[in-house]
């Protein structure tokens, strides 16, 4: 024990020194070697991080060049249009394809997208589609993908589509694009023409005689397409044809690849294109064509182009990949060159202040050289942090917005418009309520741009809306983005930037947008410095191909420019942002995607067929549910078809999220004969399945009448119909088309079927509905494919109401005293007069429900023979 207290003290008294081993010793001595390497690293990388990340010098890239022309000449030989010419066809126009999916059929879509032109597909079977309605011509133009459908068309069919070309002025464009054959030529059955197939083209041009070209300029020589090889058709020059577009053949012979048949054989006329629209030279005549052939309705602008050139993320990036301040000086001189080529020309640059010397010492120079050169620049705000809006409420957006002013403020930022842009596009669409908010307080915003409305691809399809009453541009890409800082590390290569530039799509963004503006990065400006051999190259190519005449305008006016040009872009069109990939991932936190509840069942109208009957018959079915009832809104929600609609996308879903049943059903009848309803219930919920009720339009007005009687209204009181219908004061005819115009059938279905596929349509007979609802409700609920269920016993006649009722816990229960009215039956003198208003209307509807084999209701056929 002693022995052992003892050793305790000893060790108490020893120096707390711990063991360590002679080669551990020895190794320590090697600490300050690493130390010392590593201050040499450090300074050699960090200090001089050049050396880590090495800068690439601007490359030279050969400029493009304008092949020969006689430019001095300018050849202005295009025809001007007034609106009489015009006023025999809508200005829609009809494609007629090979099949849906034809490769060709989807590059002339796109083109019709991008020129914002109304189209309808079809393909040729059978029948052609309806041409006229009971007024006018229902198509400015035919396209025709292959003319030698158009040349083989049965002898029906093709005297009925030369009819129609003949009686309305409607020219035919249409393509004949070499065949499988070889070499050889042929002449035209019934058009004097000759045609040589499988050529070779050089020398292209388009003619300065021919009043086609518009945008086109004539006389610059193509030397050799893109593609040259034999897949060209030939024309023969005649006097019955205008050459559009001239060639060579390989023999040197002239030809044209482009010819305007005037009509002086046939009555028809037509510009048929000897190449598809592959060629981008054939792009720019199919342009100018239909500018002419739809009468100026489609693609006809001025020349006037403008051009706005944002560049996004000053102050953001990593390391490396900023802009130095010799990239700042080649950024001044590079818009001084575009101000000589560009009228008023100035780039627009987003700051976002938080980031100001986070660069490199090259960097950080170029930060220090870009606001010591501000005032050379027009800036606007992007985030403080470059945060994402999206993930914020308003209060901090506000602040953060405060912080970036103020940085502006202290630097001298010049930010003249109340013109902003959000980073990556978030809040601005899918709309953040609260980012439209914070700025509108702190920077007054009135303008911004999204490239995501209503969807970022195709780009053609881009549009612009106002929402809070910030208007929102379409926005363009330019091919490039944050990391495309190098030319030797182009996706697909450099020669992947100049197809974009010589004819590809940043070519056909300007041709086909008035306005233009791009989305660029001030990385793109650093390096290789892309962004301007872009956009100089680009001109260079309009300018030579081109009569654009290209501008500059401040955002404010270039907004107002583009919503008087396209007043009808001003409303939104609600889509289902979890449809979007890119939306799903820029969706404020509030919006979950994996339990959104739309509505799969369109119950559309028309009113007064009775479609309160069959909604609440259908709701009999426990796996059929319907939306919310607000209390300010009425029976129906009628989003699609009016006011409500302004309130927005998370307005509507939010009236769904009550249960999980198999249909959900919005049943509003006055989508019916919204001129926009199916464009916007497509645009969100396309999936949809759209119920109709053909209710006899005779009854149909009578009921509206007697609904207006018994309500009282003074514009019926003590009027009979016919007095309503002889009225002239502007309230008579307020109410008459009120009675009568839901009930022009085939114009209402034909806009709907321009959205949805006929597949998804039910049409119910109203008279059916009346007599036997059970059967009706019976048949529809097996269309939805909801499980078997007995309506039958719970839809009774009540011999009181004088119409079926719902049997509710043993009780009928019928709909309110507003639906199944008792009136006196229609006289027979009013029902002949509306049969006649109706007679042109119901063989229309006719025809239609054959063509899409849809049930024809038994009122109609016996109609027709009536009248
Ligand atoms: N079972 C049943 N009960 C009541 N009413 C029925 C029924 N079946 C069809 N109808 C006919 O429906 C007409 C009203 O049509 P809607 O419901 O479409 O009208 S509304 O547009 O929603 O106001 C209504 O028009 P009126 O008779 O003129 O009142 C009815 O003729």
């Amino acid at each position: 024990m002693q022995i052992c207290r003892c050793d305790v003290n000893i060790v108490h008294h020893l120096p707390m020194v711990p063991y360590i081993p002679t080669r551990l010793l020895k190794g320590l001595k090697v600490i300050p070697v690493l130390i010392l390497l590593y201050l040499i690293l450090y300074y050699l990388l960090v200090r001089f991080p050049d050396l880590e990340r090495p800068r690439y010098r601007p490359q030279r890239i050969v400029n493009y060049v304008c092949p020969s022309s006689d430019h001095g000449q300018e050849y202005e030989h295009y025809e001007t249009f007034s609106q009489n010419e015009s006023a025999l066809t809508e200005s829609r126009i009809l494609v007629l394809l090979e099949n849906v999916l034809s490769r060709h059929g989807r590059l002339i879509t796109h083109m019709l997208n991008a020129s914002k032109c109304p189209y309808k597909i079809d393909t040729f079977s059978k029948n052609l589609p309806l041409l006229t309605t009971s007024t006018h011509g229902r198509y400015s133009t035919i396209i025709i993908e292959n003319f030698n459908r158009y040349l083989n068309l049965p002898k029906w069919n093709r005297q009925l589509l030369d009819k129609y070309s003949q009686d309305y002025k409607v020219p035919i464009v249409s393509f004949l694009p070499g065949r499988a054959q070889f070499f050889s030529n042929s002449k035209v059955r019934g058009m004097n023409l000759t045609i040589w197939h499988n050529q070779k083209a050089l020398n292209i041009r388009f003619s300065p005689s021919s009043i086609i070209p518009y945008i086109a300029r004539p006389n610059v020589i193509l030397p050799f397409p893109v593609s040259d090889g034999r897949e060209w058709t030939l024309f023969e020059d005649s006097i019955n044809f205008e050459s559009v577009v001239v060639v060579e053949d390989i023999e040197g012979k002239r030809r044209a690849a482009v010819i305007r048949d005037k009509g002086s054989v046939d009555g028809v006329e037509k510009i048929i294109f000897g190449h598809n629209l592959t060629e981008w030279i054939i792009g720019m005549g199919f342009i100018d064509a239909l500018r002419w052939s739809t009468k100026c309705r489609c693609g006809c602008h001025s020349l006037d182009r403008f051009i706005q050139i944002d560049i996004d993320d000053i102050f953001v990036g990593a390391r490396g990949t900023r802009m130095t301040s010799d990239d700042v000086e080649a950024l001044i001189q590079s818009q001084d060159k575009l101000r000589n080529r560009i009228s008023n020309f100035s780039y627009l640059l987003g700051y976002s202040g938080a980031f100001f010397l986070h660069g490199d010492d090259l960097e950080d120079e170029g930060d220090r050289m870009i606001i010591e050169k501000a005032a050379n620049f027009m800036w606007f705000p992007h985030m403080w942090k470059h945060n994402h809006p999206q993930d914020h409420n308003e209060s901090f957006l506000e602040s953060t917005m405060i912080m970036n002013k103020q940085f502006g403020e202290m630097n001298n930022l010049r930010v003249p418009f109340e013109y902003a842009i959000s980073p990556q596009h978030g809040g601005v669409y899918p709309v953040h309520t609260a980012l439209f908010n914070a700025w509108k307080k702190v920077w007054g915003v009135k303008v911004t741009s999204t490239e995501e409305y209503p969807h970022f691809r195709p780009w053609g399809k881009r549009k612009g809306f106002i929402h809070r009453g910030i208007e929102v541009l379409p926005r363009q890409t330019c091919g490039l983005y944050t990391h495309t800082q190098l030319f030797h590390l182009y996706p697909g290569g450099i020669k992947k930037l100049t197809s974009l530039i010589e004819g590809g799509d940043l070519f056909w963004t300007i041709a086909l947008n008035p306005i233009s503006i791009f989305m660029t990065h001030q990385q793109n400006y650093a390096h290789d410095r892309l962004a301007p051999y872009t956009f100089e190259n680009v001109i260079s190519f309009l300018e030579c191909w081109t009569r654009f005449r290209l501008r500059w305008e401040d955002p404010i006016s270039v907004a107002d420019r583009y919503f008087h040009l396209f007043p009808t872009e001003k409303n939104p069109i609600w889509g289902n942002p979890c449809m979007d990939e890119r939306h799903r991932s820029i969706l404020p936190p509030t919006l979950n995607c994996s339990n959104l509840t739309l509505p799969n069942l369109l119950v559309v109208g028309p009113q007064k067929t009775g479609t309160t009957a069959l909604s609440s018959f259908l709701q009999l079915h426990p796996d059929v549910s319907t939306n919310r009832i607000l209390e300010n809104t009425f029976e129906e929600i009628q989003f699609f078809s009016g006011e409500n609609y302004e309130k927005g996308f998370d307005w509507y879903r939010q009236l769904f999220n009550n249960g999980s049943s198999k249909i959900v059903m919005d049943k509003s009848a006055t989508y019916w004969d919204s001129t926009e309803g199916p464009m916007r219930a497509f645009a969100l919920i396309p999936f949809a399945k759209i119920v109709v009720i053909l209710h006899d339009p005779i009854l149909r007005a009578y009921s509206w009448y007697n609904h207006l009687v018994a309500r009282n209204e003074s514009i019926v009181r003590g009027l009979s119909m016919e007095d309503v219908l002889n009225g002239d004061t502007p309230a008579a005819k307020k109410i008459r088309s009120r009675c009568i115009s839901g009930g022009r059938y085939a114009h209402h279905l034909d806009r709907w079927l321009q959205w949805f596929p006929p597949s998804q349509f039910h049409l119910i007979d109203g008279s059916e509905l009346k007599e036997n609802p059970s059967e009706v409700v019976t048949n529809l609920a097996r269309w939805l494919q909801l499980s078997p269920f007995d309506f039958q016993s719970l839809i009774k006649f009540n011999p009181k109401k004088g119409f079926y009722c719902k049997i509710v816990s043993g009780h009928s229960s019928c709909l309110g005293a507003s639906k199944g009215r008792s009136y006196p039956p229609i006289s027979p003198i009013l029902s002949s007069r509306l049969c006649s208003i109706f007679h042109n209307d119901n063989i229309a509807l006719h025809k239609m429900l054959l063509n899409h084999n849809f049930p024809v209701p038994t009122w109609l056929s016996s109609s027709l023979n009536q009248c």
